[in-house]
């Protein structure tokens, strides 16, 4: 394999050449022998931040593929003693001890083992996960590997089940009844959450979402582990269902699947969603933290879009009802009013990271549609 030498962040590191791996002019990172993947940066810069104020002194990186996180989290986040780097793919280990050396970083271990068993043998302070698709094979030994009071962390790119697009393959990967709904976005964070809690209660322990999100094909979510019985039967009390009126678009949360009418309209054409997780999605104290220290990343390729996202993941978290505008108009038979409009017309409501046609307001459904009818009468 012939490498090509790049820099990301503050790391230099060796990747398989693309050239080499290109097929009629083009190339996917997964046809190269080891991944390595540019449009992650975003995801890796904002982790190296958010690592950063977690402040683990070990760090498991299991699914290490180049070894860039690992690396990365000890040149940038500058709180970790040692690293763990992981993947049971020959060639990439080999390329991550090629990486360990460009970059000069310290007490590492590299293993070549399959995730879940290297996971059921050493516990750390931060577990990474970040798979190709689901991340559900791996939430158990993650949550098993860390310690007291410790983090993980997982990415799932598998959108289709999360956001009921592919609503069998939700069911068998996170035990959850599912449909594309009009605020699936957002369905689909909560049902990654509340699948990794569903799996911590297993073993007596709790995870609380620190940092969660939606970027361009992915979710990412942060977790606080928590050990405790009683602690994980309180979190548990917090997964629940939603429906989805097919016919108004009105949605609300129920603590049971047996819904069997629209409690706006009456309709009986409604859709539930569920388990799911019916809490925060982020912890405003740690999310606040964060913002108001992030200058010392100004230099980070992607500080602009991460400065961004957490602005406006603070102002979504003071709203619970989500409305998409292209879906309410449709039911309304009404134009489809501009965000910034709506938003000026309820006075308190907010953008959501999840979906630009989208807006957070904690208003009544009544004020929400006399909003659309207005403006879409006044266009
Ligand atoms: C999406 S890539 C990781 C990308 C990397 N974290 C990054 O930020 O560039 C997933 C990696 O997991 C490895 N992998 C897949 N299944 C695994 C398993 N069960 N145990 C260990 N490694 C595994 C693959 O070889 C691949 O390198």
């Amino acid at each position: 394999m012939r490498l090509k030498e790049i820099d990301e962040g503050k790391a230099k590191l060796l990747i398989p050449d693309p050239e080499e791996f290109r097929k009629e002019g083009k190339f996917d990172p997964s046809w190269a022998p080891v991944f390595y993947n540019p449009r992650m940066i975003f995801n890796r810069d904002f982790s190296v931040v958010i690592v950063h104020f977690l402040s683990p002194k070990t760090i498991v990186d299991a699914l290490s593929a180049t070894g860039i996180r690992g690396i990365r989290y000890y040149l940038e986040s500058y709180t970790a003693d040692e690293i763990i780097f992981n993947d049971r793919n020959k060639d990439s280990v080999e390329l991550i001890q090629k990486n360990i050396e460009l970059n000069k970083v310290p007490n590492t271990k590299v293993f070549n083992k399959d995730a879940n068993s290297l996971l059921y043998e050493i516990k750390s302070d931060f577990v990474d996960i970040d798979p190709f698709g689901s991340p559900s094979p791996f939430i158990l030994s993650s949550i098993n590997a860390v310690k007291r009071g410790g983090f993980v962390a997982y990415t799932a790119t598998d959108l289709a089940p999360l956001e009921g697009r592919a609503r069998r393959s939700c069911l068998r990967k996170y035990f959850t009844f599912n449909y594309k709904l009009s605020l699936s976005k957002e369905i689909g964070l909560r049902v990654l959450i509340s699948k990794v809690i569903q799996e911590s209660a297993i073993m007596e322990k709790s995870v609380y979402p620190l940092i969660s999100y939606y970027s361009d094909y992915y979710y990412r979510v942060f977790f606080r582990v928590i050990n405790g019985a009683k602690k994980a039967d309180e979190v548990l009390e917090k997964l629940g269902f939603i429906y989805e009126c097919q016919d108004c678009g009105y949605h609300e949360i129920s603590h049971t699947q047996c819904i069997d009418k629209c409690s706006y309209c009456g309709s009986k054409n409604i859709k539930t969603v569920g388990p799911l997780w019916l809490g925060n999605l982020i912890d405003k104290d740690f999310v606040n933290g964060l913002s108001q220290n992030l200058e010392k990343f100004s230099y980070l390729k992607y500080y602009d879009k991460i400065r961004s996202i957490v602005d406006l993941l603070l102002n979504e978290s003071n709203y619970v009802g989500y409305y998409n505008l292209d879906f309410l108009a449709s039911k309304h038979k009404t134009n489809v009013p501009a965000v910034s409009k709506m938003i000026e017309c309820l006075g308190d409501a907010s953008r959501t990271h999840f979906d630009t046609k989208s807006i957070k307001t904690n208003k009544k459904f009544e004020d929400i549609l006399l909003c659309i009818k207005n403006l879409s009468y006044y266009r």
